[in-house]
């Protein structure tokens, strides 16, 4: 496993001594400085604060949720009310990143007011700081609502997963023609005020010319190298999850940790070893 380094020079969003909470303009500079900061998903308390004491700047809790946390095989079935709790604990659970909550399918589509009315439930209830939302020109009502009331937005196009359904699988968007549609939603997207843009699974090349096209940064998965930023499902990054997209890397090996672990405590208890003296109340 890859050991980690920091870098020599603290960036405005990774590295520095602040402990405040990072805002949208941290967000801002870390782009005009062309600095590249991390993103992780996180779906607790616990989790939460090691990615915070990590230097983490970014939180979003995912609507992966549905697949990582709930068990389903797409991130369809998650509701507002699945995440609302779990987005609250990764709040109480963080100190200094930003936490982003994704909004579930089926939760913003329909109209400027549901997808106000969510967003508006997410912050109220969650202690949330922004809310991201899948899609470019099809859901630009609902982003320019969102800005104007206060609320900051994070985009997502690409592989936009509440979508799977229509592309027919989790495949790379945006080759050939698709990709001039991809940056005007991209454009559209910033135009609106969106803080920020994830591109899912798309030709490094096309994540490149829009990174070097917008003034708001790009967050890569699945996109190459150049954008602003990288975001993984912190299961996949750890290497909890069995199967995982090419564009995954696994720092870490925790499926053997956790599962070593858990076949040590099976053995101490079915042999007597534990618990041991030290672990029993006279
Ligand atoms: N654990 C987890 N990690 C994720 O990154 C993630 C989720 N869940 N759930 C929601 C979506 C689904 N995602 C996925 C899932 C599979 C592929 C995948 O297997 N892609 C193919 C690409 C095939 C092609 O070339 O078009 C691959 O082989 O990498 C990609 C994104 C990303 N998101
Ligand atoms: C992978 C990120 C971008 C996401 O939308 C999620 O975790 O739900
Ligand atoms: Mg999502």
């Amino acid at each position: 496993m890859s050991s980690s380094v920091s870098p020599a020079q603290p960036t405005a969003l990774y590295g520095g001594k602040s402990n405040r909470r990072v805002t949208v303009r941290d967000i801002a500079a870390a782009k005009e400085r062309h600095e590249k900061w991390p993103m992780l998903t996180a779906y607790d308390a616990l989790t939460a604060r090691v990615f915070d004491e990590a230097g983490i700047p970014v939180l979003l809790v995912g609507d992966s949720a549905a697949m990582v946390v709930y068990g389903y095989d797409s991130t369809i079935p998650v509701t507002v009310d699945d995440l609302i709790p779990l987005t609250a604990a990764v709040v109480r659970g963080s100190q200094r990143a930003m936490v982003v909550a994704d909004l579930p399918f089926g939760s913003y589509q329909a109209s400027v007011t549901e997808g106000l009315a969510t967003a508006t439930r997410f912050l109220k209830e969650t202690g949330a700081h922004a809310v991201k939302l899948e899609g470019g020109r099809r859901v630009l009502p609902q982003a320019e609502a969102m800005v104007a009331a206060g609320i900051p937005v994070m985009g997502h196009l690409g592989l936009t997963p509440q979508s799977v359904n229509v592309f027919g699988g989790y495949r790379v968007q945006g080759r050939g023609q698709a990709g001039d549609e991809l940056m005007a939603d991209a454009k559209a997207l910033e135009a609106a005020g969106a803080f920020s843009v994830v591109l899912e699974c798309v030709p490094e090349d096309l994540a490149a010319k829009v990174t070097a096209s917008l003034s708001i940064p790009t967050i890569g998965i699945g996109a190459g190298p150049d954008t602003d930023a990288q975001v993984l499902v912190w299961q996949d990054m750890a290497g909890l999850t069995p199967h995982t997209a090419k564009f995954v890397k696994k720092f870490a090996d925790m499926q053997t940790v956790l599962g070593d672990a858990a076949r040590e405590y099976a053995d101490e208890v079915v042999g007597g070893a534990f618990p041991a003296q030290e672990h029993t109340y006279h």
